[in-house]
């Protein structure tokens, strides 16, 4: 293959302006797709995305385009997803790009993270081809965009093409930009093979199929390679693309992004980010890496049958693979068991790899409230981190606690800036600064503990500003917080798995919405069980949760048998997600009540 015909592009954009949808005109115009195999957005293959509508893994396509220049030139299409919670899966994937499409909404204008993931790109010294989307919507104004894209971001826009993904609109002149504008890739077919691991997954025949871009070198089958972090070789066994179906060739080719399968069985030897080359021409350093993505939010899963200890790591293992970024340590709870303390970058990830476990594992889980790192420092000197609030050590030994903040940039209309102000207030965020955009947006620039970002910000952001609102952040330092632990007390017991870290001042309020979140969540049983919140062992709020008085069939006298299975159904369904804590069940909906805790007094 003629490396000068080779383009490797993502498409990058803010959330929602339309990445998937121009991904799925793409592989249709490239008769990549054959017309009657299209389901829209081809490249979310995870059930979860087609349900929720959203990209969470990056997917590699190989399509071929002839291009109005008469020659035939081969794309890799990487999709990337657009959500902060998975810059981490962006910025990999751009590794493996010398360009990125970038999408910008006709209606929307530049959003918060529009210009982060232009940042990344431009990190990786990527060209970058602005796209102005959705220009069918009659609220679309191409013109303004293309100059706000200019004034803000500093791009060239007076070849942007104006296209509708949706219809299809000059979406062929993306393609021409693409040629026209990303470099074909550089690498040196006649050096040692380098090639970049970018992702990969377990197949139950075939072992890890690991996704590569071919850096220098080529790879073939019969190959040995050896992964260059940690010596493992492993013969290849056959390898190729995918488009999107798998394709197998005899080899990849330098400047090409693919896959290979080498029988590899041990899940722990392939890491993405790490460097494969040959095993009898090794190269003689390593591509650079990714930066390591440390997890933000962490919280405990287990079973919800004890029995599938060994199916909850297993299925943690082979999901690590598919997603760098999760983590995972064994615990064990006295109110849970054991299960494991998992580390997440966002509560969308959390939530997403919660839902993939159950899904693509078969696994029933109970997962508990997600909490972030504090630093705990202690009397003596020294410093522990604490990722599970149950873990705290007694006060006497506490000197004091940091938590982690963010510095976060909020762009928002200027009719919301009194309400986003409001919000980040109480949310003890700390005004750093407002940047101009344009005569109708600013950007907030505050710093907010991770710890209420992580909780129920992102909504409260988006209905304070009727969803106008765009929000990014990054980690910014540790600071001092005048934290206290509060404990949940059923029928006098302590439920470790349930406990929380909160700011002193919010200790009531919260103790107050929590205790009667429980007692909403929590099904009546047969005695009154009293529902405690307690801070160094101070009882702060208290309900109870009457004792059951009616049985549910006590409804259904004699007659209908159908409706009494119905209703015996749907309580065993409600008991999958249950777990027997002493002598109270409690649902999972009970672990994420502080979740949906209101500050509102
Ligand atoms: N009117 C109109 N709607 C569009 C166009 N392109 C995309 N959309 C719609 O915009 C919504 C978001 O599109 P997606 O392609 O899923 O957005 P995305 O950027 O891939 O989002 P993530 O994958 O979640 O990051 C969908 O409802 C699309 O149908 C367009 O050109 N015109």
């Amino acid at each position: 293959m003629d490396q000068s015909k080779i383009r490797n592009f993502s498409i990058i954009a803010h959330i929602d302006h339309g990445k998937s949808t121009l991904a799925d005109r793409i592989l249709e115009m490239t008769e990549t797709v054959q017309h009657r195999e299209m389901v829209d957005q081809i490249l979310d293959s995870l059930d979860l995305e087609r349900e929720r509508g959203i990209t969470i893994k990056l997917n590699a396509v190989q399509l071929k385009y002839k291009a109005k220049d008469g020659e035939e030139y081969v794309f890799h299409l990487i999709d990337t997803p657009g959500h902060v919670d998975f810059t981490y899966e962006v910025s990999r994937s751009l590794a493996a790009c010398e360009g990125a499409v970038l999408v910008v909404d006709a209606a929307q204008g530049i959003e918060a993270q529009t210009l982060a993931n232009v940042y990344l790109a431009l990190d990786n010294d990527l060209e970058i081809v602005p796209v102005i989307n959705k220009i069918d919507l009659p609220s679309a104004q191409p013109e303004v965009v293309k100059e706000e894209i200019e004034n803000v971001i500093g791009l060239d826009c007076t070849e942007a093409p104006l296209i509708s993904a949706k219809t299809g609109l000059n979406v062929q002149d993306v393609l021409e930009e693409v040629v026209k504008k990303i470099p074909a890739p550089a690498g040196d077919p006649q050096a040692p093979l380098k090639a970049l691991v970018f992702d990969s997954v377990y197949d139950s025949y075939r072992g890890v199929i690991v996704f590569v871009r071919v850096k220098d070198g080529r790879i073939q089958v019969g190959d040995k390679i050896r992964f260059m972090n940690n010596q493992a070789e492993y013969e290849v066994l056959e390898c190729g693309v995918r488009n999107p179906k798998e394709v197998k060739l005899d080899a990849l080719e330098c400047g090409e992004v693919g896959w290979f399968a080498a029988s590899i069985k041990s899940v722990q030897d392939v890491s993405v980010g790490a460097t494969v080359t040959k095993a009898d021409n090794p190269a003689n350093e390593a591509l650079p890496g990714y930066r390591k993505m440390n997890p933000m939010v962490y919280c405990g899963l287990y079973p919800t049958d004890s029995a599938k200890y060994n199916d909850l790591r297993d299925a943690l293992e082979k999901l690590k693979l598919n997603d760098a970024s999760l983590q995972f340590e064994a615990e064990t709870s006295q109110a849970l068991g054991f299960g494991f303390r998992c580390g997440f970058l966002g509560l969308l990830h959390m939530d997403v790899v919660q839902e993939r476990l159950e899904r693509e594992y078969n696994l029933s889980l109970i997962a508990t409230a997600p909490s972030v790192i504090y630093h705990c420092y202690l009397t003596d000197g020294s410093m522990v981190k604490i990722d599970n609030p149950a873990h705290l050590p007694e006060v006497q030994r506490i000197e004091r606690l940091e938590e982690p903040y963010v510095t976060a940039n909020i762009m928002v209309p200027n009719e919301y800036i009194g309400a986003v102000m409001e919000l980040c207030q109480n949310k003890r965020g700390i005004y750093k600064d407002m940047h101009y955009i344009d005569a109708n947006r600013n950007t907030l620039e505050y710093e907010i503990p991770l710890g209420e970002i992580v909780f129920d910000f992102f909504d409260k952001l988006k209905s304070c500003t009727k969803g106008y609102a765009s929000l990014d952040y990054e980690i910014s330092e540790y600071k001092k917080s005048d934290l206290v632990k509060m404990d949940i007390l059923l029928n006098g017991e302590l439920i470790d798995a349930l406990s929380i870290i909160v700011h002193r001042d919010f200790a009531y309020t919260r103790g107050n919405s929590i205790t009667v979140k429980l007692k909403e969540l929590i099904p009546k049983q047969q005695f009154e069980i009293p529902v405690q919140a307690a801070v160094n062992g101070k009882i702060i709020a208290r309900t109870n949760i009457k004792s059951l008085r009616k049985n549910v069939l006590a409804k259904c006298y004699g007659g209908d048998i159908s409706r009494k299975k119905k209703l015996l159904e749907k309580q065993k369904e409600g008991k999958k997600r249950m777990k027997a804590v002493g002598s109270v069940e409690i649902p999972q909906e009970a672990f994420m009540a502080v979740l949906s805790m209101d500050d509102d007094k």
